[in-house]
């Protein structure tokens, strides 16, 4: 389906956690972490036209996995912006151009969000700065702050307070998708309950990962990374074990759960090795699919037209 004629269209990409280091929960129930995040080049793009009510439509292949009521990310970024800023008239079409999977780790609801509040702040005017969009990310997620940003960066707190990093040149990743998503807070829970009686330390990043950002290595990058989250995704999904061991044999440098999973991420040497394991994947039949993306990627960003 072509975008929505007449609005504004922001493109927001996907992320993977390069390190997620988890501390103990908190009384809030949240964790605190060292979370590196890397935007990578698989996007959704959200676009915004003016409506006499509140409403959302959704293509691409996990639409039918999207809500369209009030709980979409993108529903509750326009009604804050719009709350906020006193705007008069708050109707608006949201249509999200869906490429992220859904539920998958990869931060797919964080970018329609981000994307939303960009998109209505142009359409409406509403001249809202860097920093009081950041307040609003972070009032709707952990990780949506980052989706607005990009880059690469490290969140501390929820993973709401964010660091920006220097990366050299890109890494070449391989993405696998799997079948039905995994939920956030149960990923969370498990990995509590895994770790239950043991000392968790308070969650660092690891000076080898920043340097092997800093350098643009991809065999240091592939040394240092690391998920505190993996264990209770593989938990709760046994079949990813099988998913990761199919990277590793088709020469990934390193093969790890994206962020709460269930999607698996690859780091190759170049984009050549990056399609021999995207092939070698989907040939395996351990994955739903298998896509190739480069990070660090551009954070949310209007559109031109
Ligand atoms: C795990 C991560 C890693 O980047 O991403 P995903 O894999 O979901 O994409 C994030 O921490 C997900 O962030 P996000 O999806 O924005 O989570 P939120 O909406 O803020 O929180 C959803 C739930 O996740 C748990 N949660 C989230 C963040 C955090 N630091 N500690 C938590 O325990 C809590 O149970 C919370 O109620
Ligand atoms: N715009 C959105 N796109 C996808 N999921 C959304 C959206 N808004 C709310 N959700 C809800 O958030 C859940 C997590 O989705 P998502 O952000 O894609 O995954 P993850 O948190 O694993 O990165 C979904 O199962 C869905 O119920």
């Amino acid at each position: 389906m072509a975008r929505p004629a007449g609005g504004v269209t922001v493109r927001v990409p996907a992320k993977v956690n390069v390190q997620l280091a988890v501390g103990a929960p908190r009384p809030d129930g949240f964790h605190d972490l060292a979370n590196v995040f890397l935007a990578v080049g698989l996007y959704d793009e959200i676009t915004v036209t003016p409506s006499d009510t509140l409403r959302i439509t959704v293509t691409g292949p996990d639409a039918h996995l999207v809500p369209r009521d009030g709980t979409n990310l993108a529903a509750r970024a326009a009604e804050l912006l719009a709350a906020r800023y006193g705007v008069k008239d708050p109707g608006v079409h949201i249509h999200i151009a869906k490429d992220i999977p859904v539920a998958g780790g990869m931060a797919g609801g964080s970018a329609d969000g981000a994307g939303a509040l960009l998109a209505c702040d142009a359409l409406w005017g509403t001249g809202a700065g860097r920093t009081e969009l950041l307040d609003i990310c972070a009032e709707l997620g952990s990780d949506v702050p980052f989706s607005l940003v990009g880059g690469a960066a490290l969140g501390r707190g929820r993973g709401e307070i964010l660091t920006p990093l220097d990366v050299r040149g890109v890494f070449h990743w391989v993405f696998a998708p799997a079948d039905g998503g995994l939920s956030t807070p149960a990923v969370y829970r498990e990995c509590d309950r895994l770790r239950a009686g043991t000392a968790v330390p308070e969650p660092e990043a690891t000076p080898q990962l920043l340097a092997a950002l800093r350098t643009g290595d991809p065999v240091s990058l592939a040394a240092a990374v690391s998920n505190d989250l993996q264990p209770a995704a593989v938990s709760l999904r046994p079949s990813l074990a099988a998913t990761l061991e199919a990277g590793t044999a088709a020469g990934a440098l390193a093969a790890l759960v994206s962020g709460s999973g269930p999607t698996c991420a690859f780091l190759a040497e170049d984009a050549a090795a990056a399609e021999r394991v995207a092939a070698a994947l989907t040939a395996s039949g351990t994955c739903r699919a298998a896509r190739v993306a480069q990070g660090p990627a551009a954070g949310a960003t209007l559109l031109p037209g």
